[in-house]
């Protein structure tokens, strides 16, 4: 998700910067245009006028008339003769001589008298008008000779008003600057540093460099106040003058800005509730897998107890037979020998009768302790009731467990069984069988094993009688 989201925020960064370049140069467009026809207009007056000065001997009074009709952007209209001496000016008909001959646009016409072109100045404070203007002007000619200068002074604010009506955020810029590096007019959130007239824009700017396009994009910290600004111009070579747009990131990304934070704190928040439902469930799970854990270890306990004689923690009765069930098989799938002793403590009922039942039980874990001592680790034994038990020994013929059979014999009757109330002494009594080939179900061969067991008892007791190779074989004890 937060892929997608960054993905949306880099694509919405370069729409908006581009959205923003080709406002820049609409504007620049625009203006330009403007600036053309302003331009012109100027001349139009001034080549006008000129006529006039040459031609009407009462020029004060008839200039008066025209000026009216030319309106308030007009300052001054001034004639300088050939000396740079002020002759006319409309504003101060009857001052004394004022020299001009220091002024740029009377040094350009006059050490170029073959040329005839319009001259605009940068801004200057107007020594007749007390104004910042800008001026306009055109040589006088009399005789093919340099005779003068015909001066058109314009508020400096005649373009810097109209930029000022456009929008171009609180800190954008709109200029017009002089090829000479000059700002002409400008309409800036910021002032401008050192004197308007003197301010020179740094010469790196690629609109400076006659060999670049007349229009293109620029972008870089401004000379003004530092910041960063992205813009357009377009330069008009007839006029020495460039349009420049600039517009200020920190204007025209504000809304890219609201738009990403809304875009980030949308996606935080789904993510904090996609991490609080991964939670819950992981909460929730680990306390199903919990209890699920605790149900199988109850489950386990209880299989455990199912399947061992609670007394002497051998196998009980439904254990050891299925046990015995799945060994019988595996002995018939790899035709391996396997014989079932049944073992019976004899008259064991007299120790419980004398003892009590308690001794018993303590016989009981005894006898079956001893047992369980003499078997492999394979041999199965278990408690099939009472003080009745039963050994199945795997890979064992008659043979084998007649010998396993007798040893465990041999040991009971041996081993005084220490209690509470003095040793006691016990015999056991074993019936033996083998598994026969075709023999199958785990009762067949229990029955055998069982009749073995009923002889021996009835032989006489403590003694082992085996089912095979003659029915009930039962050395002397
Ligand atoms: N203490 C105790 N006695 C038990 C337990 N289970 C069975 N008995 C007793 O074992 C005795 C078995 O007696 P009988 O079946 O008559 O056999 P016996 O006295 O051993 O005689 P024979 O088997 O013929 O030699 C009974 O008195 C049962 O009460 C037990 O868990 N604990």
């Amino acid at each position: 998700m937060w892929s997608v989201v960054l993905d949306e925020i880099k694509h919405q960064r370069r729409a908006t910067v581009e959205a923003a370049r080709n406002d820049a140069m609409n504007l620049a467009t625009a203006f330009e245009a403007h600036v053309h026809s302003a331009i012109r207009l100027m001349d139009i007056v001034l080549l006008d006028m000129r006529e006039d000065v040459l031609e009407h001997s009462d020029f004060q009074q008839y200039v008066h008339e025209e000026l009216q009709a030319y309106g308030s952007f007009v300052t001054q209209l001034a004639v300088i003769d050939r000396n740079g001496l002020l002759v006319f000016s409309n504003l101060a008909p009857s001052v004394k001589p004022v020299d001009l001959s220091d002024r740029e646009h009377f040094r350009v016409h006059r050490d170029n008298p073959q040329e005839d072109r319009l001259f605009i100045s940068k801004p200057v404070l107007g020594r007749v008008s007390k104004q910042w203007t800008i001026q306009f002007t055109r040589p006088i000619h009399q005789n093919g000779e340099f005779a003068g200068v015909l001066v058109l002074s314009v508020p400096t604010s005649f373009f810097a008003d109209y930029y000022q009506q456009i929008n171009v955020g609180p800190n954008g810029t709109i200029a017009l600057v002089g090829t000479d590096r000059s700002l002409r007019a400008i309409a800036s959130g910021t002032p401008i540093p050192g004197r308007y007239g003197r301010f020179k824009l740094p010469e790196d700017r690629p609109y400076f460099d006659p060999k670049a396009p007349a229009h293109g994009y620029y972008e870089g910290v401004s000379s003004i106040d530092g910041d960063y600004r992205l813009g357009a111009y377009r330069r008009l070579p007839a006029e020495s003058v460039v349009v420049v747009v600039l517009l200020a990131p920190k204007d025209f990304m504000a809304s890219f800005h609201e738009r990403k934070e809304l875009l980030i704190a949308s996606a935080g928040i789904i993510s904090l509730l996609l991490s609080l439902v991964a939670l819950l469930l992981f909460v929730l799970s680990s306390r199903y897998f919990q209890s699920t854990d605790r149900l199988r270890q109850a489950h386990d306990q209880l299989a455990q107890l199912a399947n061992t004689d609670v007394l002497t923690g051998i196998s009980s009765r439904r254990s050891f037979l299925a046990s015995l069930e799945a060994e019988l098989t595996r002995a018939r799938r790899h035709n391996e020998s396997l014989s079932l002793l049944m073992l019976d403590i004899d008259h064991f009922k007299r120790v419980n009768d004398v003892h009590g039942h308690p001794i018993g039980d303590a016989v009981l874990k005894q006898f079956t302790a001893t047992c369980a001592g003499m078997l492999r680790a394979h041999d199965l034994f278990g408690r099939l009731g009472g003080e009745e038990f039963a050994v199945a020994l795997p890979h064992t013929d008659t043979e084998g467990a007649l010998s396993v059979a007798e040893k465990i014999r041999t040991a009971i009757e041996q081993m005084p069984i220490a209690t509470s109330v003095g040793d006691i002494h016990i015999t056991v009594s074993i019936g033996l069988a083998q598994a026969d080939a075709g023999e199958h179900e785990v009762e067949q061969l229990i029955a055998r094993a069982d009749k073995a067991l009923y002889e021996a008892k009835h032989g006489g007791r403590n003694r082992v009688c085996a089912a095979e190779p003659r029915p009930f074989d039962c050395p002397s004890a």
